[in-house]
C-alpha cells in the first residue's frame, strides 16, 4: 500500500537510480493495454478520455499498443496546455503517427464516441477536490454510457491520499493502479490490478531526493526546543543553529546558567533559556514540560546533557509525562527502552548508544537492518540508527540512506542531525523526517568533502545544510 504523495516521492527516487519517470510511462501504458485486451475483442472500439496530467499521458502510451483497435483519444483541454513534458512527447507522437486525436476545449464539446471499452486516464494521483469541467461532463458521460470503463491508476476523482474523493468522480469497472496499490482503492467494487512499471526495490529502500521532497518545509516553520548542555556546550548549539539552518523559525536553548552563556556565544541567532542548576535535574525537567506541553512544537533532548545520575533521572521524568514529539539523541537515549511514555519519540542512536539500547553492535548497520527494525518494533518509537550507512525505521518500515562521508566521523555531526530532525518533524511525519534528515545531513557532509576530505568540522556543515535541502545538492555534487 502506496499513498500518492509516497508513490511520488519513490519514482524521484528511481530517477536519481536512474529510471527515468517516462521509462515508468512507458510500461504504465502498456499494463493499462493489457487491461483493455482483457475487456474488448481486437478490432472493436476503444475511446481513452485524457487530462494534462501525466495520468493522460500513460494513456497517450496505451493507445500505441492497442493498435488492433479501433482507438480515439480525446484530450480534455489544448495541447499546449499539456502540463508535463512527458506527456506532451506521447502526445507529440500521437500526432506525428496519425493517430485519431482530438483536443476536447469546451464541456459542451464533450461527445464520447461509441465504444465498448472506455479509458479513463483524466486524472491519477494529482487530484484535488471535485472535478472541474471539462473533466466533469466527461465523468457524467463515462458513467452513462455502456462500455467496460478501465480506470488509469485510480479512477478520476479517487484521491489517493486522504479518501477525500470527488462527489462526481468516474464509476471504473477496473482500475489499473502503478506499483503497489493506493489506499481506498480495495472498498471500490471495481476489479483492481496492481502493474509493476520498473521502480527498482531500491527506490524505496534508500533514501533519495524524492524523501527530501517530501519531508523539505514549506518554508520558515517550527520552533523547537533543544533541552541540552551542561558538562558539554557545542552539542545544544550545533543541535539549535541545524534546526535553524533546516527551516526553523526560532531555535530555543534550555541549558544550565553556568554554560548558557558559552552556548549564547556560539551564535546569536539562538534563543537559549538559563536555568538556575548546573546540570538537568527532575525538578528542572518538570518546569520545562510545562513550558513545552503547551506549544505544538518538537523537543530535542540529549544533546550535551551528560549522565549524572539526577539527569538521566530528570530525562525519565521528561519522557514520563511528556506526550509532544521528541528527538532523542546521545546521554539521554539510554533511558529510552526502560521507560512509558506517550510521546512520539525519534530516537538518534550511533552504534554504542544502539548497543547499550539493547539494539544490534555493529558497523554494518545496513546488514541488521531487520535487527534494527525488529527493535524499533519493540521500543514503539522511530529509531535512526547512525553509522556509514544510516538505518531508518519505525518498526514496520525501512529505509537506508547512503549519504555522507567518512570524515563525518568528526563529533558533532550527530547533533547537526538531531537538529535538522527537528526542523524537519515541523512537516513531515517522524519516519519521514528523520530519513530526510539523515539524507541531507549525509549530502552536506559529501560537499565538503569535495574540497576537504578529512578535515572539515560538525560547524562547517551547518551552512551547507540549505543548499541540499531546498535546491537538491544531489545534482551538484
Ligand atoms: N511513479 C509515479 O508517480 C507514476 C505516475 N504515473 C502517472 O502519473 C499520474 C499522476 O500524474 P500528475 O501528477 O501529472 O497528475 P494527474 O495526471 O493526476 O492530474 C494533474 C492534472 O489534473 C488537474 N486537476 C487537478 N485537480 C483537478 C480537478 N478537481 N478537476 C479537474 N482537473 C484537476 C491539474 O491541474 C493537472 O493538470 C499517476 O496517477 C499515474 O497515472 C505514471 O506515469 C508512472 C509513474
Ligand atoms: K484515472
Amino acid at each position: 500500500m502506496i499513498t500518492g504523495e509516497r508513490m511520488a516521492a519513490v519514482d524521484e527516487n528511481a530517477a536519481a537510480l536512474g529510471v527515468p519517470r517516462k521509462q515508468l510511462m512507458e510500461s504504465s501504458g502498456h499494463a493499462v493495454a493489457r487491461a483493455v485486451r482483457e475487456v474488448a475483442e481486437p478490432g472493436t472500439s476503444v475511446a481513452i478520455v485524457a487530462g494534462r496530467g501525466n495520468n493522460g499521458g500513460d494513456a497517450f502510451v496505451a493507445a500505441r499498443f492497442l493498435d488492433e483497435y479501433d482507438v480515439t483519444t480525446l484530450l480534455l483541454g489544448r495541447a499546449e496546455t499539456i502540463g508535463t513534458e512527458i506527456a506532451c512527447e506521447n502526445w507529440d507522437a500521437l500526432q506525428r503517427a496519425d493517430y485519431d486525436t482530438r483536443e476536447v476545449t469546451d464541456s459542451s464539446a464533450f461527445d464520447l464516441p461509441d465504444c465498448d471499452a472506455v479509458v479513463d486516464a483524466m486524472l491519477g494521483t494529482g487530484i484535488s477536490g471535485d472535478l472541474r469541467e471539462p473533466a466533469a461532463t466527461a465523468a457524467a458521460a463515462i458513467n452513462d454510457a455502456d462500455a467496460t470503463v478501465v480506470s488509469v491508476d485510480v479512477p478520476s476523482g479517487f484521491d489517493a491520499d486522504a479518501g477525500d474523493h470527488a462527489d462526481n468522480g468516474v464509476e471504473a469497472d477496473r482500475v489499473v493502479t502503478f506499483h503497489d496499490t493506493k489506499p481506498g482503492l480495495e472498498e471500490l467494487e471495481a476489479d483492481v490490478t496492481v502493474a509493476d512499471i520498473g521502480i527498482p526495490d531500491a527506490a524505496e529502500r534508500f533514501v533519495g531526493p524524492g524523501d527530501v521532497d517530501l519531508a523539505r518545509p514549506d518554508g520558515r516553520e517550527g520552533r523547537p526546543n533543544v533541552i541540552g548542555g551542561g558538562p558539554y556546550t557545542g552539542a545544544p548549539a550545533l543541535a539549535a543553529q541545524a534546526a535553524l539552518r533546516a527551516g526553523a523559525e526560532l531555535s530555543f536553548v534550555a541549558a544550565p546558567d553556568t554554560v548558557a552563556g558559552e552556548i549564547q556565544g556560539y551564535s546569536e541567532d539562538l534563543i537559549v533559556q538559563p536555568y538556575e542548576e548546573d546540570v538537568l535535574t527532575p525538578e528542572r525537567a518538570e518546569a520545562l514540560l510545562e513550558r513545552v506541553e503547551g506549544y505544538d512544537t518538537p523537543v530535542v533532548l540529549g544533546p550535551g546533557l551528560g549522565t549524572a545520575d539526577e539527569t538521566l533521572a530528570a530525562v525519565r521524568r521528561f519522557l514520563e509525562s511528556y506526550t509532544g514529539t521528541a528527538v532523542v539523541d546521545a546521554d539521554a537515549l539510554q533511558v529510552v527502552p526502560e521507560v512509558e511514555t506517550d510521546a512520539t519519540l525519534v530516537c538518534t542512536p550511533n552504534r554504542g548508544e544502539l548497543a547499550r539500547m539493547g539494539g544490534p553492535d555493529t558497523d554494518d548497520l545496513a546488514a541488521v537492518a531487520d535487527e534494527i527494525e525488529a527493535f524499533a518494533a519493540d521500543l514503539g518509537h522511530v529509531v535512526l540508527a547512525k553509522g556509514a550507512n544510516d538505518v531508518i525505521t519505525d518498526g514496520e518500515r525501512t529505509r537506508i540512506s547512503r549519504s555522507g562521508t567518512v570524515g563525518m566521523k568528526v563529533g558533532g555531526t550527530g547533533d547537526t542531525l538531531a537538529g535538522i530532525v527537528a526542523a524537519l518533524l515541523e512537516h513531515a511525519e517522524p519516519l519521514d523526517a528523520a530519513a530526510a534528515a539523515a539524507h541531507v545531513n549525509g549530502l552536506a557532509g559529501e560537499r565538503l568533502a569535495e574540497c576537504d576530505e578529512h578535515g572539515f568540522l560538525a560547524s562547517e556543515l551547518l551552512a551547507e545544510i540549505p543548499t541540499v535541502l531546498w535546491d537538491g545538492g544531489e545534482d551538484d555534487v
